[in-house]
């Protein structure tokens, strides 16, 4: 049987307000999601036995073991089908843009495939609190801590994104704020164009953006270095950081945005695509 090839794409958190937080330490959030078309890749090929290699230009320091969410994520599917599965790292790990949550998620969505099993009834929430939303890689708006998924109309968003090359552990920036019961997002309204989305989006926040900027001050040069870029409509950070994007009307800005600023910062890691739908790019596929 031919391996199965699955796309985990970078999950951005276009807005991401806290709310609240539960009585478990978990805080509850708002958020509007968008994903990318660069990412990890999966490749799946049946074998007795289950094993997992790491490769790619972000896989160094990645556990190939158990902990690995790839693997933690078979363990959840039925089915004793082994296979040799190949993760590609192209996101940096530990980033704010999923990287670990949407490889779990490909995981499972290529398995489903392979084993003929179907999805676990928390779709991988007890993976992570990205994973669920990183199975249907939509736009959506997430509430709960990430279970309350819904998906949402936007506008194709080009963007740059940019890590300084710092990772932040996601439990620290939480435990890090000051406020946890800020006000939710406005409602969603109805865009009628790319810019008109990126200033409704100027209006909204990232209540993580000051406390992991706070643990990493190079969020902020990273933040600096996309607000200068011309034509960048928007910049802040994604999820719990330190990854930051960039958003532009086109994508012909963005992409020469993008030459720039990785010829003037070569050591940060940078990609450029259009943020939006990516279900069809990541759906499971035999080679
Ligand atoms: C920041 C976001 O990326 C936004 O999409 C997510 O909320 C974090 O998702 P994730 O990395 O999959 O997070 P998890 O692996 O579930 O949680 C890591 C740690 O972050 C904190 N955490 C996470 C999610 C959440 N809603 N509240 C939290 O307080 C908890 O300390 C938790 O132990
Ligand atoms: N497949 C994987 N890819 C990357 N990291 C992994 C993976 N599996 C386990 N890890 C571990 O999980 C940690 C968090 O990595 P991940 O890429 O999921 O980051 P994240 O910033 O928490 O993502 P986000 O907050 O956007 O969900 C890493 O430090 C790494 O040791």
């Amino acid at each position: 049987m031919p391996p199965i090839e699955v796309f985990a794409p970078a999950k951005v958190n276009l807005a991401l307000h806290v709310t609240g937080r539960r009585e478990d330490g978990y805080h509850l959030l708002d958020s509007l999601v968008a994903f990318a078309p660069f990412g990890d890749h999966l490749t799946l090929a049946p074998a007795p036995v289950l094993s997992l290699t790491v490769t790619g230009p972000e896989g160094a320091g990645v556990p190939e073991g158990p902990e690995n969410l790839v693997l933690r994520a078979a363990a959840l599917l039925p089915g004793g089908q082994g296979a040799a599965i190949t993760l590609d790292k192209r996101l940096p790990a530990a980033s704010g843009i999923g990287g670990g949550s949407s490889d779990a998620a490909a995981m499972l969505r290529g398995l489903a495939l392979l084993r003929g099993a179907s999805l676990p009834e928390d779709r991988g929430l007890e993976l992570g609190a990205d994973v669920p939303m990183c199975l249907d890689p939509r736009p959506a708006r997430v509430r709960g801590i990430g279970e309350d998924i819904a998906p949402v109309t936007l506008p194709p968003l080009p963007a740059v994104l940019v890590n300084p090359r710092v990772s932040v552990p996601t439990p620290a920036v939480f435990k890090a704020l000051t406020a946890r019961d800020n006000p939710p997002m406005a409602p969603i309204p109805g865009f009628a164009s790319t810019t008109d989305c990126i200033d409704w989006l100027a209006g909204q926040r990232n209540d993580l953006e000051a406390p992991a900027k706070a643990i990493a001050p190079g969020i902020a040069a990273a933040l600096s270095a996309l607000a200068t870029l011309p034509g960048c409509g928007l910049a802040r950070m994604s999820g719990s950081g330190a990854t930051c994007f960039g958003l532009f009307a086109t994508l012909t800005e963005a992409e020469t945005a993008f030459t720039h600023l990785r010829a003037t910062r070569p050591e940060w890691w940078s990609a450029c695509g259009a943020l939006g739908d990516q279900r069809t790019l990541s759906q499971a596929r035999r080679a």
